[in-house]
Formats: C-alpha cells, sequence, structure tokens
C-alpha cells in the first residue's frame, strides 16, 4: 500500500464492491432467519456478522496484500495485527447488530482506510435500506443500490448549514444520561434515534447536524462513517474539541481498539458547542 500503487478512486471502490457483497450475504441470513450468538464481551453476534467479515477480508487480502485488516470479528476471536503500519483498514462487517437481530433496516457494513491517524477513504452500506455512502479525500457521495446489488442513482453530497435548534442524532440502542445532558444544551432540539454508523452518514448528507456519542464505541464502528463525514466537509472531535484519531492503542498486542467519547459534526459553525473553532 506505501508503494501507491493503488490510488484512492481504486480503494474505494474495492470497498464499494466488498460492502455490496457483504451486504447481499447479510440479507441472505436476514431473509433466511438466524441464532444469536453472545461474545465474551456479551455484545450479539450472528452468522451474518461472521460471513460477511470473511468475504471483506478475503478480498481485502487479495487485492491489497500487505496492508494490516483490523475486523471486529477476528479481533474477537483473538487474531490481533501487530504494528498497523502508517495505513491499515478499520472493518466492522454489520454494525447495528442489535438492530439487525430486532429486524430494523439500521445496520451497515463498514470499511475504512485510515491513514497517519485519519480515517481518509470510508463505505457505510446498508443493505435493507439500500442506501451505500462513500467517502474519499474531496469527494463524498450517496448511491441507491438495486435489488441485485448494484449501485445506482449515484449523486454527491456535502453536510448543510446547521439548523438552528440543530437536528441531532442519537444512538438507538446505547444512549446515555450524559448524552441526553449534551442534548439539552440545544433547547427544541429534534431528536432523531438511529442505529449503527447511519448517523455519520446523515450529517453527510445534509439531513442532520449533530452527533454526540458520550457512549462506548470501537474504531471499527466509526471510521468508515467518520471518513464519509469528513469527505462531505464534516468534522469529528473529542468532547473537549481535541483531534479524534484512529490506531491508537499504545502497544502492538494490544487488543482495545476503544474510542474516547466524540461529537461528530456537520456545520463548522456548530464547533464552539464544544468550545472549538
Ligand atoms: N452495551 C453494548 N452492547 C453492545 N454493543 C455496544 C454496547 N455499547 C456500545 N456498543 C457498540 O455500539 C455499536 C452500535 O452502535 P449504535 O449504538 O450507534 O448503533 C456496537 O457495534 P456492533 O453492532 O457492530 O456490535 C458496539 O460496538
Ligand atoms: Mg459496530
Amino acid at each position: 500500500m506505501n508503494d501507491n500503487r493503488h490510488g484512492d478512486g481504486a480503494i474505494l471502490a474495492l470497498f464499494e464492491d466488498l460492502a455490496l457483497k457483504a451486504g447481499q450475504a447479510i440479507m441472505k441470513v436476514y431473509d433466511a432467519g438466524f441464532v444469536t450468538d453472545t461474545k465474551a464481551d456479551s455484545s450479539p453476534v450472528t452468522e451474518a456478522d461472521r460471513a460477511a467479515e470473511k468475504i471483506i477480508l478475503a478480498g481485502l487480502r487479495d487485492r491489497l496484500e500487505g496492508i494490516v485488516c483490523v475486523a471486529e470479528e477476528e479481533i474477537s476471536a483473538g487474531k490481533v495485527p501487530g504494528d498497523l503500519g502508517s495505513e491499515f483498514i478499520l472493518i466492522d462487517p454489520l454494525d447495528g447488530t442489535k438492530e439487525f437481530i430486532g429486524r430494523k433496516s439500521d445496520f451497515t457494513v463498514n470499511i475504512a482506510l485510515v491513514r497517519e491517524g485519519k480515517p481518509v477513504i470510508g463505505v457505510v452500506f446498508a443493505p435493507a435500506r439500500g442506501d451505500i455512502y462513500s467517502g474519499r479525500p474531496g469527494h463524498a457521495s450517496h448511491g441507491r443500490v438495486s435489488s441485485a446489488f448494484a449501485i445506482e442513482k449515484t449523486s454527491a453530497m456535502s453536510v448543510r448549514e446547521a439548523a438552528s435548534p440543530p437536528k441531532v442524532v442519537a444512538s438507538r440502542s446505547h444512549r446515555t444520561p450524559e448524552t441526553d445532558v449534551f442534548i439539552g444544551k440545544f433547547p427544541g432540539a429534534e431528536t432523531v434515534s438511529v442505529g449503527s454508523s447511519l448517523k455519520f452518514c446523515l450529517l453527510a448528507s445534509g439531513e442532520a447536524d449533530l452527533y454526540p456519542r458520550f457512549g462506548r464505541t470501537m474504531e471499527w464502528d466509526t471510521a468508515a462513517g467518520d471518513a464519509v463525514l469528513r469527505a462531505a466537509g464534516g468534522t469529528t472531535r473529542l468532547v473537549d474539541g481535541g483531534a479524534f484519531v484512529y490506531g491508537k492503542r499504545k502497544q502492538a498486542d494490544d487488543v482495545d481498539f476503544a474510542n474516547p467519547w466524540f461529537v461528530a459534526i456537520g456545520d463548522a459553525a456548530l464547533l464552539s458547542s464544544i468550545g472549538a473553532d
């Protein structure tokens, strides 16, 4: 990867192709019915998570040989990569597993390239909705996906000027009291509960303004949506306004890819709400 054989456009196209294939496998499981298992951290997992991750990793390792892939289910199984390098890939094959199990439509496939700590290329595919969101430096787009899992009707997207009061998106399944305190700073703000990384995409497409996450997430939960948001002109910051970075672990065998709390923002004018500019 570091020899620049693969341009950003080619990497994005590969991510889209693998996300579509993974989404197709997920919908097969969704339609057929499935058994839910519980992981060591007591979070749920299904055959769909595992099948999707296998497809994505096989494709990435075949086409982008040598790049480190950090994938949710492999990490759960104790397969932890050593040195991440200056570029690596984060994969959450099925984000919003609780929504998937609850037969809602807000679950996503997520693939992101991190370069020097920043998520620069990302794809988020919501297979039950037929929406795919893509971002690379300087360009973000939304595509509608056909029943044959092909992208059609692509359009460029960007964040909007913030509404007043702002429209807020928050986790459907893991909302915390601290999140509610933050939202309370915006009297009259409409809050929409959505599962998965789709919250970043709603900011990126100009449908909402703020996504406060005062609660646990992992780097693979956020990297792809964050890449789409940044490509659309938005930003993600620590709750004190500091930089939100990826590949934060301190040592090579560290299994903890947990994120600190953050606020994702569409319009830069809202940076002042977290004391940043
Ligand atoms: N108590 C909990 N149980 C399960 N997942 C949790 C959790 N608290 C936070 N999460 C994280 O929140 C993610 C879902 O985000 P959201 O709440 O925005 O829908 C989950 O991703 P997975 O669904 O990939 O496991 C998981 O990483
Ligand atoms: Mg997740």
